[in-house]
């Protein structure tokens, strides 16, 4: 299979690159080679590409920085999410929209179905949902991947930042009102590896399974990796954030299961691995 993969120097993009190089002809494209927001660009990168899969991980990312850059996030995510779709459909290729748990507004005090209505609070949610409907009505073959709380090897992230804060610290203060579930990049690269050579076309909630707040998570991360520090557990207005952030983004697996997919290993299971692959470098 040809895959093109968007956003290919970003955390996830990169992971899904080294993981699918390997049994097929990938085509990994930074923004240098593919700025989404460039309409003709698009057309023109995959007519000469012909991919038969885009997995479209290119995004604004910048939660906070969005509140004030509204434009600049709905330009990416919807904008440019719009013209890749375009493109995508043009050349018949399956399209792979990774989006985001922040489409839910967070009120919920269950699991999020994929049918669930949406209701973003913070302008990246929104955004990410504008690209979401225009990949639902712009092409025929669709996968929309809803993720939440990735981690990995590549750029920057919640398990690295908690690493590198103990050592230079004895304790930490960490979140502990706002529940969701973490997601190793390499657990979401092989899932979507399983995916794409599906027709099972909808929308997908793609997480490591089972749910922790971010204060659980750091306790995870530090007993995971043997480090002594103390973790306290706060509340989010100890620490005020531009972007409001989903109290409650856990997702439901219901497309995975009903498809026949394998449900994701736990998140604590995603955590260990991932560290285990730290250590070995
Ligand atoms: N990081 C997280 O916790 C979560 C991420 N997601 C989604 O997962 C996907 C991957 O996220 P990450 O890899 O973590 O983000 P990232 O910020 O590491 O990577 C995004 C990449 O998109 C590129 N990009 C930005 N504007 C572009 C443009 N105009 N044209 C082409 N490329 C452009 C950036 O250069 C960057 O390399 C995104 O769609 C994001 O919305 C969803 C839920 C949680």
């Amino acid at each position: 299979m040809k895959i093109l993969v968007t956003g290919a120097n970003g955390q996830l993009g990169q992971e899904v690159v080294k993981l699918l190089r390997a049994k097929h002809k990938v085509f990994g494209l930074g923004r240098e080679q593919l700025d989404i927001t460039n309409a003709q660009q698009c057309l023109f990168v995959l007519d000469e590409h012909q991919p038969d899969v885009v997995i479209h991980s290119a995004a604004y990312t910048a939660v906070d920085s969005a509140e004030s850059e509204e434009e600049k996030a709905f330009l990416v995510n919807g904008e440019g999410t719009k013209s890749l779709a375009i493109a995508a459909e043009r050349v018949g290729a399956k399209f792979c929209y990774i989006s985001t748990d922040y489409v839910f507004d967070g009120t919920a005090t269950q699991a999020y179905r994929e049918d669930d209505e949406t209701n973003p609070q913070s302008v990246y949610g929104k955004s990410k949902r504008a690209g979401e409907l225009h990949v639902r009505s712009l092409s025929s073959r669709a996968f929309i991947v809803r993720t939440s709380w990735v981690y990995g090897r590549y750029g920057g992230n919640f398990v690295k930042t908690m690493l590198s804060l103990a050592k230079t610290r004895d304790s930490l203060k960490v979140v502990h009102d706002q529940f969701g579930s973490p997601t190793y990049t390499l657990d979401l690269a092989l899932f979507l590896e399983q995916l794409i050579q599906t027709e099972k076309y909808g929308t997908y909630h793609a997480s490591n399974s089972g749910v922790c707040t971010w204060y659980e998570f750091a306790c995870a991360i530090f007993e995971e990796s043997g480090i002594g520090i103390r973790v306290e557990p706060c509340t989010t207005e100890e620490f005020p954030r531009p972007a409001p952030r989903p109290k409650y983004s856990v997702m439901e697996h219901g497309a995975i299961l009903a498809n026949g997919f394998e449900d994701m290993r736990p998140w604590r299971d995603g955590l260990r691995a991932f560290l285990n692959e730290l250590k070995e470098e």
